[in-house]
């Protein structure tokens, strides 16, 4: 029951822009809280804050410790952290995911959203995407996906001890969907007299969609919804993609919403994109005990509760006694690796790796919030080699990078390394900038240096104080050509010696809509 009416305020999604994928969220009073999955970075599954679902900030990561997040030093990208679910019950806030690096399924918890989070405790359950839920007799369930043998493939359900880490009944098959690939990202809800069960279908592509069943009990059976998938945008030329791997939620007044995960690809078909899939908020009504959700748009009346919070800032100088929340590094972030103290109003890199081909190397990003964007930054690089690179994995990134004297860009797609600008730098502090581009009119070729300029749907421009030193086709920094289940992340990096950045900045380029 969405009771919006023309005067109620419009809000923008994606509500998370930027690689913010595998939504959960959950209301505790006024407050809302929400997760998403974060693979082979490290913090760990970042948490948001909001009191109306539209305005979110981020609060802290709920794996902010090694000991949480156990990552081999060679984990492959996009491995790690998959899908968590957030819950509150009994004055505690409950967090479950899927370690694929190491563990599994664990559980961790606080009294506090911001934290500190316990450590892990492992949950004896195959699969990925768990859920957790607990019935009026306080007993708690998990649903998850995946890894259930050659009779059932789909979404199983058992009865646990999350505290413990200790499966109690089950797990038993529960329901594989309505027939199509990878039924996952469970989610179970108690509406009523019904259980209501919400998966995500058909991958976490073009193709995927939500779909949902109900039952009487956790143990099933369980029967589809008659207008199953109840979302999709599958097969449509809309501007937002991949919608799937939802979560509901209500508000205190009882309107129901769904944060789900989805991309805004850029170019012609095949197109691509570049920021990861993002988290998206839509309204969901019920009719004959069942939700129905429209198409999701980019601009959507608001739930009620309007409730603007103040953005982050897109400017750090690094002045902090440690570093924001929305800073994350690939794998870990070793103590020798970072000082915020060594030279106060400065962040020093130290270089543990000598190259960011392969994992290892110190670098400190954060998630492309824009499609057009700048980000600069103010390096000292001393006598050392560092930079800012756009980061997609260790085989996809494009360097900016300060060396010798020399300002190179560089570009690492696939098995191929080239250099492809470079110029002489006097030493001490460089303004280094990149800005990323939509659409671009063809180039004037007869009075353009040869080069410089691409016509491509998504581009990068490489910049040494004010002044462009190259651009570079954006299409080979996208999920369509690297794979895996991230975005674009743009970071401060040291491969050799030590290196000081004074500032950090990220900001929309003014672009109406940006
Ligand atoms: O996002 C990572 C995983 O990908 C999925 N679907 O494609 C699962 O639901 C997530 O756990």
């Amino acid at each position: 029951m969405t009771s919006s009416t023309p005067d109620t305020p419009l809000f923008d999604n994606p509500v998370i822009p930027g690689f913010h994928p595998d939504p959960s969220a959950c209301r505790v009073g006024e407050d809302y809280y929400l997760v998403c999955s974060s693979f082979e970075y490290f913090p760990g599954v970042p948490i948001f804050h909001s009191r109306d679902l539209v305005h979110w900030r981020q609060i802290g990561n709920v794996l902010d410790r090694p000991s949480q997040l156990p990552l081999p030093a060679d984990a492959m990208a996009s491995d790690g952290i998959y899908a968590p679910t957030i819950r509150h019950h009994d004055g505690r806030f409950w967090m479950i995911t899927t370690n694929v690096s190491s563990g599994g399924n664990f559980v961790v918890s606080a009294e506090r959203p911001e934290g500190p989070w316990s450590d892990p405790v492992w949950l004896d359950l195959p699969g990925i995407d768990p859920d957790l839920v607990w019935d009026e007799d306080g007993n708690c369930w998990s649903a998850f996906a995946g890894a259930s043998g050659p009779s059932f493939h789909g979404v199983q359900v058992a009865r646990v001890d999350p505290a413990a880490g200790k499966v109690l009944e089950g797990p038993f098959p529960a329901w594989a969907g309505t027939g199509l690939q990878w039924p996952e990202a469970p989610h179970l809800y108690r509406v009523g007299d019904w259980w209501y069960l919400l998966i995500a279908e058909g991958g976490t592509e073009r193709g995927h969609t939500v779909a949902i069943a109900r039952a009487r009990s956790p143990r099933g059976p369980w029967e589809g919804a008659p207008h199953n998938p109840i979302l999709t945008h599958r097969g449509t030329n809309r501007p937002i993609q991949s919608t799937g791997h939802a979560d509901l939620v209500t508000t205190p007044d009882g309107q129901w919403w769904m944060v789900l995960l989805a991309t805004r690809p850029r170019g012609y078909s095949p197109n691509f994109h570049v920021l990861g899939r993002e988290t998206f908020l839509t309204p969901v009504r019920w009719e004959d005990g069942w939700p129905h959700v429209d198409p999701v748009n980019l601009r959507e009346r608001a739930p009620s509760g309007w409730h603007p919070v103040e953005a982050d800032p897109a400017r750090d100088d690094f002045d902090a006694p440690d570093l924001a929340p929305a800073w994350i590094s690939p794998r870990s972030r070793p103590d020798g690796s970072w000082s915020l103290t060594e030279r106060p109003g400065w962040l020093a890199l130290h270089a543990t790796g000598s190259t960011l081909d392969r994992p290892g190397a110190t670098l400190v990003g954060r998630r492309q919030r824009y499609p057009e964007s700048r980000t600069a930054v103010l390096l000292d690089p001393g006598s050392g080699r560092a930079g800012l690179s756009v980061r997609l994995d260790e085989a996809h990134h494009y360097d900016l990078e300060v060396a010798d004297g020399q300002v190179s860009v560089i570009a690492r797609i696939g098995p191929l390394r080239q250099t492809t600008a470079t110029r002489p730098v006097p030493p001490g502090p460089v303004t280094l900038a990149i800005t990323t581009h939509w659409t671009r009119q063809l180039p004037q070729a007869e009075d353009e240096p040869t080069g410089l300029h691409v016509a491509a749907p998504d581009y990068l421009v490489f910049h040494v104080g004010d002044e462009p030193l190259a651009e570079l086709d954006g299409r080979y920094l996208s999920t369509e050509v690297a794979t895996g289940f991230t975005g674009r992340v743009i970071g401060l990096y040291a491969t050799a010696g030590t290196a000081w950045f004074d500032w950090f900045e990220h900001t929309p380029l003014n672009i109406p809509g940006n």
